[in-house]
């Protein structure tokens, strides 16, 4: 065929083609093979040119073929390429030196551009930003994955907006990134192929574009082998190519053949086989349309990607069985919700982000989100929380509302470092009592128990330790222990169904974790990086630097480069009326029996007239006990000490603390509950003004309940003593109570301490037992004769008094007491304990009070 019939033959095929869209496709590229170079007329070049530029123009429109400089960020996309193949323009060919066509290349819904350069030839970097962002700005919905293992990523520094907003991956630079990338794109194609088993169709599945710069050095024939595995699959499921730098310069290592594929020569002056003129690659994209397109994109997916928090919800309440682990549904990604598990992968999780990075919220979302899905039978959960704030306290009932979360058992809010201790101790008992039952039932994993034994009440714990670092503060014997029995959960917990969230503000916090024992991270690759999150993610991922509030980084890796998902969830503080309703909906859910938590507010009062053990005292116990606080334990249980006839049975408050005061009149409120009247008798000596409150408050109660009562004048002190032991009577105690203690001795002289000193050491046995507050610890050493009676007074309330001096007093220097508001240590010598509780006090005491 002579070159005009030929010519003829392609104007008429694209004057057809302009009907119809497919066909004019694939005869665009014909035509422009057909294109004579050497002695056509020139003006029949000239006009088969404008043919091509229309044809172009008509199959790839807008975005895939204008001159980028003439496009602003308004210019619409083209629909999807819903059937056949999208072109995009690489360049202008030119058959003549005033007549230019578009040169366009198919590529999504056809195959691959591979260019035999790579990225350090300025003309292919320039063409990659160019075809990525007509790509883009034509479709989308495309999933871009970077590769650049040539310039450091330097070709892609423009697609920033990409990657935070999780529209590209981070680029890959190296071949560890690459792995993970080729990774990921196995999983696309496993995805899609699965689609197909199913049926469901590939139509919700977004295209996903790979483009590589330049490979890493690194890389051998077996990753090389990958690409081109994914080449042969891709384009069937969506998965195209773009690669540069596809050569291999040993003979004997050559670079497998890319099918599908669209080859361009850089360097060569006919650069595609089809197009036969000459083409010059399109420059860059001007930077503003880059960023303005790019961050259009970001937002957009923003938008489409944010979630009420009614979608973490399921309609379904209590319907999911945590025989294997439990799952919610915690963001989206581009690709539709996302759901993480606790399970035998991930068992626990880490998560991390800057003050204000949306931690609290974030992990109210999976609380929710859980505690919608497993009832109280499949879940139970412990929340502790180290910080000031109110992270857990919408789990537990309140005066506004007397709801609760069923299942939760225990929350800690503001807590101590004594009172997670505490839970992590009671995990780790509910840890051995699962042992102890997979053994007798002769199974090794709880799925195994909870299926062999379903009436058996054995649901999955989760505990979540927000600020957890706190734990390790102090380096000392209870930071110790912290470790101890966090390295066990971690380790164990998988077996027994007990996973850990822990959450970390700081760098240092999640640091203190790994300087403690490195063993430990190791057990948590789930991690969760939000805004700002320093040591979540391995030393070299900085995904999280960029990302914005309410996306998160989530990796399944231990946080390695390139395992990167960037999630969106939803704000907790916007759908608080949807979590309120839920958390109704749940409490009228709970079985008639179900609990309410029990809550530690590190912050709060305890007060006498609240405590359970107080409300059940009365005259029919054995052993008079005084009640001085509630333990920051699980169970917060009452500290008390019992007051009988054993020698040492006698009590000192110690400290300036007007706490002292009231701590006194709720041991002397409680002995007056436990005996009847007549059958006990108080001595009162009202020493220091700061407690005349009290005093008043305690005669005006004993002479309520009727009890014999007297009320010592100061002078009259050093007659009473030997009067008290005289005619004592074990059958009807007597009890001194001193309040102001430390101003005794000046009253007392050198015989009335003696005297003193005898009713310390012959008192109990007799039935006369001293309560005192001394406001300080060297006054009630001397009233003593010094530390060696420290035995006589065996009952010690500790609170403002450094814990050096009192480890000095009770000859014990392993005792860790660092005095503070609202805490006091209680020393049981008989009973060799020593713990930390919250002692009782007047209400609105703290507000007076102030810090310590
Ligand atoms: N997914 C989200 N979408 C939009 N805004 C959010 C999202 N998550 C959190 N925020 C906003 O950020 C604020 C801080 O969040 P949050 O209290 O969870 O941070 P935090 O990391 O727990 O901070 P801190 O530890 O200092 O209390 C919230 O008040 C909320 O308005």
């Amino acid at each position: 065929m002579s070159w005009r019939a030929e010519l003829d033959r392609a104007a008429r095929s694209f004057r057809a083609a302009a009907a119809h869209l497919d066909r004019a496709e694939a005869l665009a590229a014909e035509a422009a093979k057909a294109l004579p170079t050497a002695d056509s007329s020139a003006a029949r070049q000239r006009e088969l040119a404008l043919e091509l530029t229309r044809a172009a123009e008509y199959t790839a429109p807008g975005w895939l073929t204008q001159d980028l400089d003439a496009l602003d960020v308004t210019t619409p996309p083209r629909s999807e390429p819903r059937h056949g193949v999208q072109y995009v323009r690489i360049g202008t060919a030119r058959p003549l030196p005033d007549a230019s066509f578009p040169a366009i290349v198919p590529l999504l819904g056809h195959g691959h551009l591979v260019l035999d350069g790579d990225a350090t030839d300025p003309r292919v970097a320039a063409l990659l930003q160019s075809l990525l962002l007509r790509v883009l700005a034509a479709t989308p919905r495309t999933q871009v994955s970077l590769v650049d293992g040539v310039t450091l990523g330097q070709a892609f520094t423009a697609c920033a907006p990409l990657v935070q907003g999780g529209i590209a991956g981070r680029t890959a630079t190296d071949h560890i990134g690459l792995d993970l990338l080729l990774d990921e794109a196995e999983g696309h194609v496993r995805e899609a192929q699965q689609n197909l088993h199913d049926q469901a169709g590939l139509d919700e599945l977004p295209h996903r574009l790979i483009v590589i710069a330049g490979l890493p050095p690194q890389i051998g024939g077996g990753m090389r082998t990958r690409i081109a595995a994914l080449a042969h699959a891709g384009p069937r499921y969506r998965l195209h190519l773009i690669l540069a730098g596809w050569r291999d310069p040993s003979e004997q290592n050559r670079a497998p053949a890319i099918d599908h594929a669209t080859y361009i020569r850089v360097g060569e002056r006919h650069p595609v086989a089809d197009i036969a003129a000459p083409v010059s690659f399109d420059p860059a994209p001007p930077p503003a349309l880059a960023r303005a397109v790019y961050t259009g994109l970001a937002e957009t997916m923003r938008r489409e990607t944010t979630l009420d928090v009614a979608a973490l919800i399921p309609r379904q309440r209590w319907w999911a069985s945590s025989v294997d682990g439990l799952s919610t549904v915690v963001g989206r990604d581009q690709r539709g919700e996302v759901s993480l598990s606790f399970d035998d992968a991930t068992p626990h999780w880490l998560v991390g982000g800057r003050t204000g990075g949306g931690k609290t919220v974030f992990l109210l979302d999976v609380l929710y989100g859980l505690a919608a899905r497993y009832g109280p039978r499949e879940l139970a959960l412990y929340l502790l929380d180290f910080k000031e704030g109110v992270s857990f306290t919408e789990f537990t009932p309140s005066e506004h509302d007397p709801t609760w979360i069923p299942q939760v058992r225990a929350v800690g809010v503001e807590s101590d470092r004594e009172y997670g201790v505490a839970v992590l101790a009671e995990l780790r008992r509910e840890m051995s009592r699962r042992a102890t039952a997979m053994k007798r039932a002769g199974v090794t994993r709880l799925s195994e128990l909870r299926r062999r034994l379903p009436d058996q009440d054995t649901p999955r714990i989760l505990a979540v330790i927000d600020e957890f670092h706190v734990l390790f503060t102090g380096n000392d014997r209870l930071a110790r222990r912290a470790v101890a029995h966090l390295e066990e959960l971690a380790r164990k917990g998988r077996s027994y169904g007990v996973h850990l969230i822990l959450a970390s503000q700081t760098i240092s916090g999640v640091e203190a974790l790994y300087d403690k024992t490195d063993s430990i991270f190791g057990q948590f690759p789930l991690r969760v990086a939000l805004p700002g999150a320093k040591g979540i993610l391995d030393v070299l991922n900085n995904a999280a630097e960029t990302i914005t509030l309410g996306s998160a980084v989530v990796n399944h890796s231990g946080g390695v480069n390139g395992a990167d998902r960037l999630i969106r969830f939803p704000d907790a503080t916007a759908g608080a009326e949807v979590f309120t309703e839920l958390r109704q909906n749940l409490w009228e859910q709970r079985e008639p029996a179900s609990k309410a938590p029990r809550v530690f507010a590190g912050y709060a009062e305890q007060h006498l007239d609240d405590d359970p053990v107080f409300a059940t005292l009365n005259t029919d116990g054995r052993r008079p006990a005084t009640l001085i606080g509630r333990a920051v334990d699980v169970d917060q249980s009452t500290v008390s000490f019992g007051l009988d006839a054993i020698p040492g049975r006698h009590l000192a408050v110690l400290g300036t603390s007007a706490v002292g005061a009231d701590v006194l009149q709720s041991a002397v409120r409680s002995l007056v509950r436990q005996h009847k009247p007549g059958h006990a008798a108080f001595v009162i000596a009202p020493l220091v003004g700061a407690a005349d409150a009290q005093v008043d408050e305690t005669v005006a109660e004993l002479a309520a309940a009727g009890h014999d009562h007297t009320v010592l004048r100061p002078a009259d002190l050093a007659a009473a003593l030997p009067a008290l032991l005289a005619d004592a009577d074990p059958e009807h105690p007597r009890y001194l109570v001193l309040f102001g203690a430390d101003s005794a001795a000046p009253l007392l002289g050198p015989t009335g301490l003696s005297d003193l000193r005898i009713l310390f050491k012959q008192g109990p046995v007799r039935g006369v037992h001293v309560l005192g507050w001394w406001r300080g610890l060297r006054r009630f050493t001397d009233d003593l004769g010094g530390t060696h009676n420290r035995e006589d007074v065996a009952c010690l309330v500790v609170l403002n008094v450094p814990g050096s001096e009192i480890g000095g007093f009770l000859g014990d220097h392993t005792i860790e007491w660092h005095a503070r508001t609202n805490r006091a240590l209680a020393v049981d010598r008989h009973e060799g304990t020593v713990r930390l509780c919250v002692p009782f006090v007047a209400p609105g005491r703290l507000d007076e009070e102030g810090p310590l």
